[in-house]
């Protein structure tokens, strides 16, 4: 039982007293000296409740503190005492209450911002007086002073004793599911008042449902834009009527149009290379989009690049060839699309061939990229290199565009894997056809210097760091 060193008659000339964040009962009346007397008595019983009903229900600390509610303009503790009992009197229950903002889902698990929505925060009665019906006329008192129903309560995640309590009084038993701790029962969103945007208990804000676009505020909203909720929303919201707006609604629906999102969600992305590559290898070869002509400057760049790849298609070049229909940027269709098995790119770490067995070095390389960014061969580039190009991470360019995966490639690992060295080589299985072709042998292993291998390939050992 919760008796307290001090009479607590005084501050409960009625059994039910409701105090809010200036400490002191509804009911008090005195001078400057008592108020400050009752303040701290009040102070003391609300937090040993506080404390015996975070106890009751488990929890590491108290929902309920004196400071909390002297800090909270909107939140209200009912104490329910028997000033007769014991030499001082008990305080045998507690209930605070307040209005929240919550977003919630209804029954259709759209999202509702419910501005000022009454909620029940912390409930307890001392264990000797429960199932005695204390509880409901602790509750019952509440929901006269805030003018409140039951059904329009949302719960601040109760307890077993708490759901058998409101099952048992007011009938509420089937919830709606929230992504919160609250517990909303059915009906909680129903009547003409939340329809309108008003209800007595709580306020809907003016969330729009426009052009079947579902808009709130919510993190959701704001996160992934608005929910498209379709024409049979709007036909539900219209009610069946059609009339003269229908036409005007139907040209609405065309215009859907999408909340951006802001905070560091809106914020400009960093551009994504081989995104880069393959929007604008789908839109130069006319496969992907059909050429909208919209493109971007990095498209562009490709597109160069693309170009001057194919300058190099002459003599025994490999990626150039090779490339070209991976990567889809090659501007004029082939005449031919047969999916005939070409040379494939098979990258793998080889053993050290014997220098003698090492072909001559190609005279012309694929990447100019390669030659801009090496050593005392650094020139401008004879196109707009940006970071994506040129960053350390991206500097062996050719070879970052061959290792892109696709149905043709496969990578062969059969020879010994030593780290940094890369070899282009051909798919299993697969026989030289055409000494042209023949690139199985077109490994790297030593560095002659500037990053080139003495094939005058990218050597990724020389350009390998930690963050590579
Ligand atoms: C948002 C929150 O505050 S969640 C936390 C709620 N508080 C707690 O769980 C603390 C411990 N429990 C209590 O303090 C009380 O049981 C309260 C506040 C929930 C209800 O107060 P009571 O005075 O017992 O309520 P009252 O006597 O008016 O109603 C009794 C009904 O409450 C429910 N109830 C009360 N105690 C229990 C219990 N131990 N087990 C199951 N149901 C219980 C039952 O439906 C009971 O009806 P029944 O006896 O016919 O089964």
């Amino acid at each position: 039982m919760v008796d307290f060193r001090f009479d607590i008659k005084p501050l409960f000339p009625q059994p039910i007293i409701k105090v809010a964040s200036s400490l002191l009962p509804h009911t008090f009346r005195g001078d400057r000296r008592q108020c400050l007397d009752a303040t701290s008595k009040m102070s003391e019983i609300i937090d040993q409740l506080g404390q015996l009903s975070a106890v009751s229900q488990g929890l590491s600390k108290p929902v309920t503190t004196a400071q909390r509610l002297r800090m909270s303009d909107n939140q209200t503790i009912y104490l329910l005492a028997d000033p007769e009992a014991g030499t001082n009197g008990l305080v045998t229950g507690l209930l605070k209450v307040g209005t929240k903002d919550l977003y919630l889902f209804d029954e259709k698990g759209q999202t509702r911002k419910m501005e000022n929505s009454p909620s029940i925060l912390d409930f307890y009665v001392h264990e000797t007086r429960q199932r005695a019906g204390l509880g409901k006329r602790l509750f019952e008192t509440m929901l006269k002073e805030e003018e409140w129903t039951p059904l329009k309560c949302s719960v601040d995640r109760p307890s077993e004793k708490l759901l058998a309590f409101l099952g048992k009084h007011y009938g509420l038993v089937r919830t709606i599911p929230q992504a919160n701790n609250f517990v909303l029962y059915e009906g909680f969103f129903n009547d003409g008042a939340t329809s309108n945007g008003q209800s007595r208990n709580g306020h809907e804000s003016p969330l729009s449902q426009k052009n079947g676009l579902h808009i709130t505020n919510s993190p959701n909203t704001q996160l992934f834009g608005a929910t498209y909720l379709g024409d049979e929303a709007n036909k539900r919201s219209s009610g069946g009527r059609r009339d003269s707006g229908s036409q005007q609604q139907s040209s609405l629906l065309q215009q859907i149009t999408q909340i951006s999102p802001n905070g560091r969600y809106g914020a400009p992305r960093p551009t994504c290379s081989m995104a880069e590559i393959i929007h604008a290898g789908s839109g130069n070869s006319g496969k992907g989009g059909g050429g909208s002509g919209a493109e971007s400057s990095s498209g562009n760049d490709i597109a160069e690049i693309a170009a001057q790849l194919q300058h190099l298609q002459a003599g025994d070049h490999y990626s150039v060839h090779d490339l070209q229909p991976e990567l889809e940027i090659e501007p004029e269709p082939q005449p031919d699309p047969e999916p005939e098995p070409e040379p494939e790119e098979v990258y793998t770490p080889p053993s050290p061939p014997p220098k003698s067995h090492t072909p001559t070095p190609p005279t012309v390389r694929s990447p100019e990229r390669a030659e801009s960014i090496i050593g005392d061969n650094r020139k401008p580039p004879a196109f707009q290199l940006s970071k994506q190009h040129t960053g350390m991470k991206n500097r062996s360019f050719g070879v970052g565009m061959a290792v892109m995966p696709s149905s043709k490639m496969e990578f062969n690992q059969q020879e010994r894997e030593d780290f940094g060295v890369v070899k282009i080589n051909r798919p299993l299985g697969n026989e030289i056809t055409s000494p042209g072709h023949d690139n199985t042998d077109a490994m790297s292993t030593v560095s002659s210097g500037g990053g080139l291998t003495d094939q005058g390939y990218n050597d990724l050992k020389f350009y390998h760091n930690k963050l590579w």
